[in-house]
């Protein structure tokens, strides 16, 4: 059987980062913000030319083994078949291995792409099945609901397969991140997590998640004990005892702080009136940025954008 047709025209996916877990809500919640990734893929003749700006531009596979290649190989083995050849021109400001969502925003942009330049390929693979896929990849679903829908998400599994619903973040959310200048890969942070949690604590946990949904759409002042977590944040202290101090020192302020995905960045929830100074609390090893909501999430954008 022939395989699909490609669209000869480049395609530009545009992909959020993201904030999995915001405490208490492990691979289930999801924010994403305005930080993002451009991707442009061009099918062409032969070969594949990789080509990356920014983030990882010095660190990277330019190869089979970049993840955005690799989100794509699957995606095309999905659609039926591979084009011939491809250019994939990368600009990254989202950055490795923080617990911002690299990994997860390289795998929808793949998969994003490979869809748009197969002709036929958003009848065959709907936006359920690209969230299905892109969680098989990521492995957890968390990051990509947020990255591929925007807002705020909340993941969970029916029967095998990644679901996902988004809500609207309450409008008056500043978040603020606290980037470390050394990653620790999410691998390595979920390694340190057990296997078993006490019953008693993921009791709390379900109490607290089920609160933070009604704190970060409507009553932002619950914030604080909404975002206690007690399942995952202490267990990777080790990997980055710093982010747990900083942690504890903003919330000792009373400001809601948690690691943000499997860490080793900050988030913090400010308002609009006190985001810079609460940027500002952290020390001079920190890179803090006041970012901004992500509501649309992952989106192909016209070339020209
Ligand atoms: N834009 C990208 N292009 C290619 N590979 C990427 C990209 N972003 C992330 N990765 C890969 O994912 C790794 C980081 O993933 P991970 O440990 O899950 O951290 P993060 O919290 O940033 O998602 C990087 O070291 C790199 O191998
Ligand atoms: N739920 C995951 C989230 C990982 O997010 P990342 O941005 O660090 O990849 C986890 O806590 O392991």
């Amino acid at each position: 059987m022939a395989g699909p047709a490609f669209r000869a025209a480049a395609v530009r996916v545009r992909v959020p980062a993201t904030s999995a877990n915001l405490g208490p809500g492990f691979d289930a919640f999801g924010l994403a913000l305005g930080l993002y990734d451009d991707v442009v893929v061009r099918v062409a003749d032969s070969g594949l030319h990789v080509d990356i700006a920014g983030e990882g531009a010095d660190t990277l596979a330019r190869d089979e083994r970049h993840l955005v290649v690799k989100a794509m190989r699957t995606t095309f083995d999905l659609l039926g078949g591979q084009p011939r050849g491809l250019e994939v021109v990368c600009a990254n400001r989202i950055p490795h291995g923080r617990g911002l969502g690299s990994s997860s925003a390289a795998i929808c942009a793949g998969i994003m792409a490979a869809r748009a330049v197969t002709i036929g390929g958003p009848e065959r693979l709907d936006d359920a099945g690209l969230l299905e896929l892109a969680t098989e990849i990521e492995g957890h679903p968390d990051n990509v609901a947020a990255c591929l829908l925007g807002g705020f998400t909340v993941a969970w599994s029916e029967n095998g397969a990644a679901r996902a619903i988004r809500l609207d973040p309450n409008s008056s959310l500043a978040p603020v991140v606290y980037v470390p200048s050394v990653p620790v890969l999410t691998e390595t942070a979920r390694g340190l997590l057990p296997r078993n949690v006490p019953h008693v604590d993921a009791a709390a946990n379900a109490g607290r998640a089920a609160l933070l949904v009604e704190a970060l759409t409507r009553r932002p002042e619950l914030l604080l004990p909404a975002t206690e977590d007690r399942i995952h944040q202490e267990y990777r202290a080790p990997a980055m005892p710093e982010s747990l101090a900083l942690v504890a020192s903003l919330r000792a302020e009373g400001v809601p702080a948690v690691i943000s995905g499997a860490g080793p960045t900050v988030l913090a929830f400010a308002e609009e009136g006190t985001a810079d100074k609460v940027a500002h609390l952290a020390g001079e090893s920190w890179a803090a940025h006041r970012l901004e909501l992500d509501t649309a999430g992952a989106c192909v954008l016209p070339l020209g954008a």
